[in-house]
C-alpha cells in the first residue's frame, strides 16, 4: 500500500504531461505524453504500479528545492560519506525568450547525479509498469541503456551505470564521488512517432541546462508582481503555468487521479482534465497583461473545444486537453488506492453535468483579459455572447453547482452569483463583442438575478448568504459575493457572511470547510479535509473589506501548509494537517495568489498610498 505523503512529492512538467518525485529520490507519478496519458510509474496509487528511484544506499538526509524561477527540482541527499545532488526535470524545447515554453518537447524526464563532496554509494530501481501499473514490459540491455517494451509505450532508459533486469526491472549500483556526474533520462515515444532513443550525456547535460534557461526566460518574461509573499506568488504562477498543456492552452485542475480527499474514502477523482471554471480563474489569476500568447491559447483551445455550446447552448464544463468531450468515468479495480483509498478512478462522472456558473467565470476571465484578447476573432467573440446569452436563459434552472454534487440539482446561490457576473460582464465588454443591441436585455437579466439572490439566496436566520435558496447551510463560495463585486464588501450582509464563514464553516485551526458534508449533502459518503481555495478566498475577502490583519492571519495560516518545495494540493486533513486530495492543485495556488493581491491592495490603500492596478479589468495587470 502507498504510504508516500502527498507533501513528500514535487511536480516536474514539460507543459504536455508530469511527473511527481519524492524525497527519496523515486519518480511516483509519471503520465506519458500528456496529463491525462496512462501513467508509466503510479506507485503514488500502489506499491506495484511502477516507480524509477535513484538515492543513496546508505542513510541521508534530504533537503529539496526548485532552481530559482524554475520548475527544475534539486533534490540534495546528504550521507555520513558524502553529498550528492540529484536535478529532476522533464525536458522543455529549446529556449525562445520565454514565449512559448514547451513547444518542441522529447518527451523525456531527465535526471542528473552530481557528487559535490566526498564519496556516496548509490542505487537504482528501475520499474517501468505502463498503463497505470497493467504492464510488465520486457526489459533489455541495450549499448548505454535499457528498452522496454509491452503495450502502446516504447520507453527507452539512458543510463551510464550497467544495468541487471530481473522481475521487469533494472537495477544498478554505483559511487558517486565529488566532482563527477551521471545523466539519466527516460525517453517515450509510440510505434507511430520517431523512436525513442538512448541519448549521449553532453546532449542530455545541454538539454537539462537548456530547460534551466526556458522557464528562468519564462519567469523573467511574465513574473512582475512585487507585493507580499513575492516568490511564494511566483512559484505559484509558474505551478499554473506547469498545469498548463502547452498544444492547446488548456489547464488541467491537478497533476494527478485519485489522491483522496478523506484517507480511506471515495472521494477519489481524476483532476488531469480541463474545468471550465478552474481554467477560467487560473488564467485570471495569472493576469496576463504580460502574457498574450497564453490568454488567446486559452480562448482558441474553448473556441474550438465548444464550438456550438452542445445541442441545447449548454457549455460542457469539462473537457480533455486536447478538447475530446467524452470523460467517462471508470474504476481501475487492480489499484489499491493512496493509503487504500478506493476506487481509483480515471476519467470524471462530472463532464456530463449542468453548471451554470461557468459562464461567469469564463466571461469574468474575459474582462481581466481584455486587452490581451483584444483582436478575437469571429469566433471567440460569437462563442462569448453566446455564452452571456445562455447565462441569461438559463440562470433560473437548477444545477449541480461548483462543487459538483452528485445528489440532487438545486438553487446553488453561487450558481446565480455567476450567471449575474456573465451578464455584468457581458454588458461591459459589450464593445468589444459588438453585442451592443443586447445590452439592454443583459441589464433587465442582470436586475431580475441580483433582485432574487437578495431575497432568495440571503438568509436572516444564518446570518449570510448561504448555499442554496431556502437552505440553512453555510456554503465558503458565498465568500464570492463581494470577490465578484455583487456587493461592496463593506455591506453588512457581505461583512456578516465572512463572519459566519470564519466562526462556524472552520476547523480548530482557522481554515475553511467548502461546506459541512454531513448527512450526505453532495449525494458522497464519507467526510473530506478542508479546503485550501476556500480558506484563500477567506484571507481575500478579509482584505477586501479592510481587514487586513485578519487577512494576513487567513492567508498564513493557509500559505503554511505549502510543503518544502512550495506545493499545495487540495485540502488539509483536520485531524492531522496532512495534506490530502490532487496534487498540485491549481485551484489552491489560483487561491494563494489572488489573496496576496488583495492584501497588497488592501495595505497600500491603508497606507494611503493607493492601489496598485490589481483590480478587475484594468489591464495593468501583474503577472504572477
Ligand atoms: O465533490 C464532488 C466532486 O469533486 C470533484 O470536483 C472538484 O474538483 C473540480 C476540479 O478542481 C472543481 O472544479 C470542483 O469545483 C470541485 O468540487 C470531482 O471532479 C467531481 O467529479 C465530483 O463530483
Amino acid at each position: 500500500m502507498s504510504t508516500t505523503p502527498i507533501a513528500d512529492l514535487a511536480l516536474v512538467s514539460d507543459r504536455h504531461s508530469a511527473g511527481l518525485i519524492g524525497r527519496d529520490g523515486s519518480a511516483e507519478w509519471l503520465c506519458f505524453p500528456r496529463f491525462d496519458g496512462p501513467s508509466v510509474f503510479a506507485r503514488l496509487l500502489d506499491d506495484e504500479a511502477g516507480h524509477w528511484a535513484i538515492r543513496p544506499a546508505v542513510p541521508y538526509e534530504t533537503t529539496r528545492r526548485y532552481l530559482p524561477q524554475t520548475m527544475v527540482l534539486e533534490t540534495t541527499f546528504r550521507t555520513g560519506s558524502g553529498t550528492v545532488v540529484l536535478t529532476d526535470a522533464l525536458l522543455t524545447g529549446p529556449d525562445d525568450g520565454g514565449h512559448r515554453l514547451g513547444v518542441g518537447v522529447p518527451h523525456l524526464l531527465a535526471r542528473r547525479v552530481s557528487g559535490v563532496g566526498g564519496e556516496v554509494p548509490m542505487e537504482i530501481e528501475y520499474r517501468p509498469r505502463p498503463e497505470y501499473g497493467l504492464i510488465y514490459p520486457i526489459l533489455s540491455v541495450v549499448d548505454g541503456g535499457v528498452t522496454a517494451r509491452g503495450g502502446a509505450e516504447w520507453l527507452v532508459l539512458t543510463t551510464p551505470v550497467a544495468l541487471g533486469i530481473g522481475d521487469c526491472t533494472g537495477y544498478g549500483v554505483f559511487t558517486a564521488r565529488a566532482g563527477e556526474t551521471w545523466l539519466f533520462g527516460m525517453h517515450r515515444s509510440t510505434l507511430e512517432e520517431t523512436p525513442a532513443r538512448v541519448w549521449d550525456q553532453e546532449e542530455l547535460a545541454a538539454r537539462l541546462d537548456g530547460t534551466i534557461v526556458a522557464w528562468q526566460s519564462w519567469s523573467n518574461l511574465h513574473q512582475a508582481y512585487d507585493g507580499p509573499w513575492r516568490d511564494l506568488v511566483h512559484h505559484s504562477g509558474r505551478v499554473l503555468q506547469a498545469l498548463s498543456f502547452q498544444p492547446s492552452g488548456a489547464i488541467v485542475a491537478a497533476a494527478t487521479t485519485s489522491l483522496p480527499e478523506w484517507t480511506g474514502g471515495e472521494r477519489n477523482w481524476d483532476y488531469r482534465y480541463t474545468w471550465v471554471r478552474d481554467a477560467s480563474l487560473t488564467i485570471g489569476a495569472l493576469w496576463v497583461a504580460a502574457c498574450p500568447d497564453e490568454a488567446s491559447d486559452f480562448f482558441a483551445f474553448l473556441t474550438t473545444a465548444a464550438p456550438s455550446l452542445g445541442k441545447d447552448r449548454a457549455l460542457q464544463i469539462m473537457f480533455s486537453v486536447r478538447g475530446e468531450h467524452d470523460l467517462s468515468e471508470r474504476t481501475l479495480p487492480h489499484l489499491r488506492g493512496w493509503r487504500a483509498s478506493r476506487p481509483v478512478r480515471i476519467g470524471n462522472g462530472a463532464w456530463n453535468q449542468r453548471q451554470i456558473d461557468v459562464y461567469g467565470e469564463l466571461l469574468d476571465a474575459a474582462v481581466r483579459l481584455e486587452r490581451q484578447i483584444g483582436d478575437i476573432d469571429d469566433d471567440v467573440r460569437r462563442f462569448l455572447v453566446t455564452c452571456a446569452d445562455t447565462a441569461a436563459e438559463r440562470w433560473m434552472e437548477k444545477d449541480q453547482g461548483i462543487w459538483e454534487i452528485r445528489g440532487e440539482p438545486q438553487h446553488f446561490v453561487y450558481s446565480k452569483l455567476m450567471c449575474w457576473v456573465a451578464l455584468d460582464r457581458g454588458i461591459a465588454l459589450a464593445g468589444l463583442l459588438r453585442a451592443q443591441n443586447r445590452v439592454e436585455s443583459w441589464r433587465r437579466t442582470r436586475a431580475e438575478i441580483r433582485e432574487t439572490l437578495l431575497r432568495e439566496g440571503w438568509n436572516n436566520r444564518v446570518g449570510a448568504f448561504t448555499q442554496a435558496f431556502g437552505s440553512d447551510e453555510l456554503d465558503a463560495s458565498a465568500l464570492m459575493v463581494p470577490i465578484v463585486g455583487f456587493l461592496p464588501a463593506s455591506d453588512p450582509r457581505v461583512l456578516s457572511t465572512i463572519d459566519a464563514v470564519a466562526d462556524r464553516l472552520t476547523n480548530d485551526q482557522g481554515l475553511v470547510y467548502r461546506y459541512r458534508t454531513a448527512d450526505g449533502i453532495d449525494g458522497l459518503a464519507g467526510e473530506e479535509g478542508t479546503f485550501l481555495l476556500c480558506s484563500f478566498w477567506l484571507a481575500q475577502a478579509l482584505a477586501m473589506s479592510g481587514q487586513a490583519s485578519r487577512a494576513r492571519q487567513a492567508f498564513e495560516r493557509a500559505a503554511a501548509y505549502t510543503n518544502d518545495v512550495g506545493l499545495l494540493s487540495e485540502e488539509i486533513d483536520p485531524d492531522n494537517g496532512e495534506l490530502l486530495g490532487n496534487f498540485p492543485q491549481a485551484f489552491s495556488h489560483i487561491g494563494l495568489i489572488n489573496a496576496a493581491w488583495a492584501i497588497d491592495e488592501a495595505e497600500r490603500t491603508a497606507r494611503g498610498g493607493g492601489a496598485a492596478g490589481a483590480g478587475r479589468g484594468n489591464g495593468e495587470g501583474r503577472m504572477a
